[in-house]
């Protein structure tokens, strides 16, 4: 069954589930530790004759955005962005048919609000960190790469994505049962503009690779193999701009959008543990899980 085909199987799922109460965790029934291992979920290649970056997410089985994950990619781009020869950076994934899964609906599933609150600084500060980056950010995408992922894709200056249909990417969390929060809608209409955007939230679109091209989600198309080659020659392209032309227009589009969130960020917090703390939400979430879970037997 497809994820699409098992999420309208949530809807009537839901009404056999137990209920739970408000902030506390209902029976564990998936690992709650798969993503806390202390091998490295981020490698960086840095070629300081170039001086471009690349950034390897590996975090199986799908790189998603956990606590820690996010916590490593932001000290990683840290360390570029102060590293005055780093001038471009690619974003990749390690892991076979993904990109990344988005944020990890393990760290919104039973925890408690304080943790829900640090892991939704730690999403913000991810978005902050790469949508206001003074680098030139490319993301390479060879696989799905729903939600979360396509978010961190979106948030770069350029996106090549493997031409391999079985892959998707779009913001899809209606189809979760939960919604985009307005800074990942704003980045999504200043890339795709505000109709295609509308529609793709409500409906919670996945698109393969060419209909991504076709609404402007993606830049770029190119076989698997020869994606990091692309993305090497994009990338020569946007170096032989000036860089401080670059960056003060990037900064002129970005700002308004960086600032709505800057000048927001813990009402943003509070408005996101309010919401995914609720009984409603938890089940659907549940729900999914189990739905992902599933999709293997
Ligand atoms: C009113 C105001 C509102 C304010 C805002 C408030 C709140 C809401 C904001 C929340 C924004 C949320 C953003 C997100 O990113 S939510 C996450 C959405 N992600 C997905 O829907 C992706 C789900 N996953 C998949 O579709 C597929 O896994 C895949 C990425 C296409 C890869 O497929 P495949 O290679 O077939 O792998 P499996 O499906 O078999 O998965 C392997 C294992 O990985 C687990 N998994 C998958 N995705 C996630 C994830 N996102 N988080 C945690 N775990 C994930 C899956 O369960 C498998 O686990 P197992 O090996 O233990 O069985």
């Amino acid at each position: 069954m497809s994820l699409r085909a098992a999420t309208r199987v949530t809807r009537s799922l839901s009404g056999l589930l137990p209920r739970w109460g408000h902030g506390q965790a209902p029976p564990l029934l998936f690992s709650q530790q798969r993503n806390n291992s202390t091998s490295p979920k981020i490698r960086v290649e840095f070629n300081p004759t170039s001086g471009v970056a690349v950034m390897h997410m590996q975090s199986p089985p799908v790189n998603s955005l956990s606590l820690d994950f996010l916590t490593e990619f932001c000290i990683g781009l840290e360390k570029l962005e102060m590293d005055k020869g780093c001038r471009g950076l690619i974003i990749t994934s390690s892991q076979p048919k993904v990109f990344s899964a988005g944020l990890d609906i393990l760290e919104m599933y039973g925890k408690s609000p304080e943790r829900c609150g640090e892991f939704w600084k730690a999403v913000q500060e991810m978005w902050l960190k790469l949508y206001g980056s003074d680098m030139i950010t490319i993301a390479a995408i060879n696989g799905s790469s729903p939600a979360g992922g396509c978010l961190m894709a979106l948030t770069c200056d350029y996106r090549i994505m493997a031409d391999q249909p079985r892959y998707t990417i779009g913001l899809n969390e209606t189809l979760l049962g939960i919604v985009a929060p307005f800074w990942f809608k704003d980045t999504m209409a200043n890339t795709v503009g505000h109709r295609t955007t509308e529609m793709a939230l409500q409906l919670g679109l996945l698109y393969d690779p060419s209909e991504a091209l076709n609404v402007g989600l993606v830049d770029q198309l190119v076989p698997e193999d020869q994606i990091l080659s692309a993305a090497t020659q994009t990338m020569t392209k946007w170096l032989a701009i000036p860089d401080h032309a670059r960056q003060i227009t990037k900064s002129m589009m970005r700002k308004p959008t960086i600032d709505r969130l800057t000048s927001n960020r813990e009402a943003d917090i509070q408005n996101f543990v309010n919401f995914i703390t609720k009984d409603s939400i938890q089940k659907s979430l549940r729900a999914y899980l189990e739905i992902l879970k599933k999709k293997k037997t």
